[in-house]
């Protein structure tokens, strides 16, 4: 197999290193899945076009393991038998493209084309096809990277598969050590300057490789292997705007049906919660409301008024769930930043709004001041008033960040009630709500640890946790899930390993 020749005649220690660790997640993989159940993520890129190889020499080597080869390392099958998807897309440079389809017909690899986003495009491949974990060239530095281990599930919301990211560790320039001593064909566009490729909108070749030519004196770059500083492999690209996760269900009803569980963050805005003189009720009152229309609420924050801290929380908010609340810091005093925040976690400026200016007018009539002025001035191009009979003012949306203007229980019920009634496409209550079991035992945390742990895996899509009052009191363990008899089953044998009687 010329991959693993190529690396172990080498003496790139650091590389061997990395290949040895990357083929020993591929081999735990393959061990792990039918190989008919494994796909394998591939866009052409090159951490793509390294997983490629890595996947080659790891089937083979996974072969061998198998006792399905004689460890011949001259020998390789001419097929590649991983099925491989393809997301296609009009804004991919060409150069991307037509290296993708060269690959996979020079290796044998059999393209699955989608062409729907990601999230849509994965729904439609598990149903069509058991897919239990999928093959990506993600590195720690890639934006999407964050919190992801070698072997990720994929995130809530998302089908269910196993992310398995054999490079997640390999720098920069351990990708350009192993595409060089491999010799192995990548994308032409990498000899051109560029460092990292997203779609033609978004990226240009990387400015650190620009030479001026001595002859022309024109501007030409040099290639990206020559780029010393990996930190700087993406100072080609643009940075993404407004990735909120709203885009993936904008369409409704339908497609909201189809996302699985719905996760929220909640954003309490507040200096003097965080001095601890004002106790924060309405972000518990809000995960108890959400809970019961079937939402996960992923994470809730208490951030300062200032602008730069409330931004910084909605920006990482917005794109990890599908409705970010926030509350807090609304009105016209010098401390209620939580718009300007808003818009600055979107990169828009503020910008009066007129029909907002109208409805303060009719509630404030004379004390209208230009405070209010100040008040009606809102995000640009991504602001949606929520209107409701039973409210003073609308509410505003902000792509898919809510702003609540309660200031306490009984008028944040209202707001609650109030968009719920509205039947709006983006705080649907989700088909099945959670069915929430408690059990309680007096053995110890060392007593019910393992046997717990061997359960949550047994059980996989059931939530099962533990809390406590006191240290040395009982513990009482939650089983939660949205099929009742999943739940019921998880408790029984619950009850059954650490002998609670019902
Ligand atoms: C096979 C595959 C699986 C993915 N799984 C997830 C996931 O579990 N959670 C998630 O938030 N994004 C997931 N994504 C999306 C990526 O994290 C990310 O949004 C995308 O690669 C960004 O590409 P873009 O910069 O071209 O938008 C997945 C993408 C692919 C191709
Ligand atoms: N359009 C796509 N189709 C299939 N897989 C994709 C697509 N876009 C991204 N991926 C998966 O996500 C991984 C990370 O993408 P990313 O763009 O960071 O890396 P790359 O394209 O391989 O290299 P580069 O950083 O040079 O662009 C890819 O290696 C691939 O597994
Ligand atoms: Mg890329």
């Amino acid at each position: 197999m010329e991959i693993d020749e190529a690396i172990r005649e080498s003496n790139d220690q650091r590389l061997k290193t990395k290949y040895n660790n990357s083929i020993n997640v591929i081999r735990r993989a393959l061990a792990l899945y039918p190989v008919e159940e494994v796909a394998f993520s591939f866009n052409g890129g090159k951490d793509s076009t390294v997983l490629l190889h890595l996947l080659r020499a790891g089937y083979f080597l996974h072969q061998v393991d198998c006792g399905l080869s004689n460890g011949d390392l001259s020998s390789h099958a001419s097929t590649f038998p991983i099925r491989t998807i393809y997301f296609e897309s009009p804004s991919a440079f060409p150069e991307i493209n037509s290296f993708t389809y060269e690959t996979a017909s020079s290796y044998g690899v059999h393209l699955d084309i989608l062409r729907q986003d990601f999230k849509s495009g994965l729904e439609a491949l598990l149903k069509s096809k058991p897919t239990r974990a999928i093959f990506l060239g993600v590195r720690i530095g890639d934006p999407t990277a964050v919190g992801q281990e070698q072997f990720s599930p994929s995130s809530p919301g998302w089908p269910p598969f196993m992310r398995v990211n054999p490079v997640l560790d390999w720098s920069y320039r351990d990708v350009w050590a192993f595409l060089l001593t491999c010799k192995v064909p990548y994308c032409h566009l990498y000899d051109q300057g560029y460092t990292s490729i997203g779609s033609v909108h978004d990226t240009t070749p990387n400015a650190l490789l620009s030479v001026k030519d001595s002859a022309s004196g024109k501007e030409k770059f040099r290639p990206a292997y020559m780029l010393t500083d990996g930190r700087l492999e993406r100072a080609g690209r643009a940075r993404k705007l407004n990735a909120g996760r709203i885009t993936t269900f904008s369409n409704g009803h339908k497609s909201v049906e189809n996302s699985g569980i719905l996760t929220a963050s909640i954003v309490a805005v507040g200096d003097e919660i965080l001095f601890g003189s004002v106790e924060d009720q309405l972000g518990p009152f809000l995960c108890k409301k959400l809970h019961s229309i079937g939402w996960k609420v992923s994470h809730i924050a208490v951030v300062r008024s200032d602008v730069d801290s409330v931004a910084k929380e909605v920006e990482r908010q917005k794109s990890t769930s599908d409705m970010v609340f926030l509350y807090g810091g609304f009105g016209p005093l010098h401390s209620d930043v939580s718009i300007a925040g808003v818009a600055k976690a979107f990169s828009v400026p503020l910008d009066l709004n007129k029909e907002f200016e109208e409805h303060l007018r009719r509630l404030y009539g004379e004390k209208c001041t230009a405070d209010c002025n100040e008040m009606a001035r809102l995000p640009q191009g991504i602001t949606e008033l929520v209107q409701h009979e039973k409210l003073p003012v609308p509410l505003i949306k902000c792509e898919n960040v809510m702003i609540l203007s309660a200031t306490n229980v009984d008028e944040l019920e209202q707001q609650w009630d109030s968009l719920i009634n509205l039947r709006c496409s983006y705080l649907l209550p989700s088909t099945e709500s959670f069915v929430s079991k408690h059990l309680t035992t007096s053995l110890s945390d060392l007593e019910v640890a393992q046997p717990l742990s061997k359960l949550c895996i047994e059980f996989p899509d059931i939530y099962i946790g533990c809390y406590r009052k006191l240290r040395s009191g009982p513990i009482t363990v939650t089983l939660e899930g949205k099929d009742e008899k999943m739940v019921e089953a998880a408790m029984e044998a619950v009850s059954r390993t650490l002998s609670i009687s019902s």
